[in-house]
């Protein structure tokens, strides 16, 4: 039996960078919380050290394969599952009281649907989502009376900067960047660069797709959707800035130009935590702000021809509809390509431009359209560029 006194939380990619992240508060407040379920995708050796340490009552993989084997290794009261079934299984167990959703990509589009109708608060960090399909599940988020609490690092300062306000005294919401790891490189230069290259991210330790996406500003573009659908927030009412040292998460500037930001280290177990503590803050063993150490702060305006995609972002958010659904996959699957090496770094924009001038975008989408279009862009991308590796 799950303990009263103890917050049940399950995890949707657990093996990722977000969950391993939110492993290390679990584990560090044992009394708080614990963990009741949990999805992998192909990682199986680190899921049976989760299995051991934390003795879940469900886990999900990916293949069928390692399902059969898992199932064979653990026998007791540990039930396993696979394949989107898996991962709805997580998002709605019994016992989970906050949902995780940390796995990569729109695969996390329908456990989240499913855990809204099973009325299971969401800690939210798999923005790609809330960007495919932003408006059915806030709108059913809405009708279930269900919170969606942002971990993503921006959407958490505002979320915060928001505490006790009035949202419709919002004048705009300025989100951060870091630029990535290529600020300091001009588009020439950004022909030869590798993946080593594009993974070394200056401020955080995340998963490769985020870390591709941070350095073509894609993070950013796919950020300022986020930011739309989770506050209601107009396209034009959402700003980004160039702040080099991450310090800034965010801010919100008010109709009487207040500016309330959220600072902090660059350590998502912030974010993370407070999503899973909410309203409540708990200590941690994070380290502390030390503004007088840092003495600088830096900013710039954001450069858009030196970083299209945060303007495809835009457009693809304006156009709305299945647009937004198009931006996704393509960017998934253009991102993919490129830390595979088939691709380079710079043909990630153009198949993103080419995927958008591609389609035409259907209003108001349902989720069957939505699924609909997912597929048929990753179809057509599959005919597009050589398997050939540009590197060795
Ligand atoms: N990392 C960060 O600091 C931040 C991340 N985010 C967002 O959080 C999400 C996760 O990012 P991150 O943790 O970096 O990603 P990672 O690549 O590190 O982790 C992804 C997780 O999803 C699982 N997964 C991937 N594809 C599938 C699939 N098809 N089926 C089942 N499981 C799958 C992986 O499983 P396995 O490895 O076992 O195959 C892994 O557990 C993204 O949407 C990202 O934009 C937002 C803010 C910050
Ligand atoms: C930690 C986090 O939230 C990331 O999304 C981070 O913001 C990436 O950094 P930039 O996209 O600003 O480079
Ligand atoms: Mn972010």
């Amino acid at each position: 039996m799950k303990s009263l006194s103890r917050k049940g939380i399950s995890i949707l990619g657990a093996t990722g960078s977000i969950g391993k992240q939110t492993l290390d508060v679990i584990r560090n407040h044992r009394d708080e919380f614990e963990l009741v379920a949990f999805s992998v995708g192909e990682n199986i050796p680190l899921a049976r050290k989760i299995i051991e340490e934390f003795q879940p009552k469900l886990v999900s993989v990916k293949n069928r394969e390692d399902w059969s084997r898992l199932k064979s290794e653990y026998v007791g009261n540990i039930h396993f599952v696979y394949g989107m079934d898996g991962l709805i299984q997580v998002a709605i167990h019994n016992d989970t009281d906050v949902l995780v959703n940390a796995i990569l990509g729109s695969v996390g589009l329908l456990p989240t649907l499913k855990a809204i109708e099973g009325r299971k608060r969401i800690a939210i960090a798999n923005k790609e989502t809330l960007v495919t399909a932003g408006h059915l599940v806030m709108k059913k988020a809405r009708d279930f009376g269900v919170e969606i609490i942002p971990v993503d690092s921006e959407h958490s300062a505002i979320f915060q900067s928001l505490k006790g306000e009035n949202q419709k005294e919002i004048k705009k919401i300025i989100l951060t960047a870091s630029g990535g790891s290529f600020r300091d490189l001009n588009r020439e230069q950004l022909k030869s660069v590798t993946v080593e290259d594009a993974l070394k991210h200056p401020n955080w330790l995340m998963g490769a797709k985020i870390t591709i996406d941070s350095a073509t500003m894609m993070n950013k573009g796919l950020e300022v959707i986020e930011a739309h659908w989770l506050f209601d927030v107009p396209y034009d009412q959402i700003d980004v800035l160039l702040h080099r040292e991450s310090t800034i998460h965010s801010m919100v500037e008010f109709q009487d130009k207040s500016v309330i930001a959220q600072l902090g280290t660059p350590d998502m177990r912030i974010p993370i935590q407070y999503a899973l503590t909410y309203p409540k803050r708990i200590p941690n063993e994070s380290e502390s702000l030390d503004l007088a150490k840092l003495g600088t702060l830096h900013f710039q305006p954001m450069d858009m021809k030196r970083f299209p995609c945060l303007q495809f972002a835009y457009d693809a958010g304006r156009i709305g509809g299945t647009m937004p659904v198009v931006l996704n996959a393509a960017n998934e699957v253009a991102v993919n390509a490129f830390l595979e090496g088939t691709i380079r770094f710079l043909e990630i924009e153009n198949w993103i431009e080419r995927a958008m001038n591609q389609h035409h975008s259907i209003p108001n989408p349902d989720l069957e359209t939505i699924l609909k279009v997912d597929e048929e862009t990753r179809n057509e991308m599959k005919k597009w560029g050589s398997k050939e590796k540009w590197r060795t």
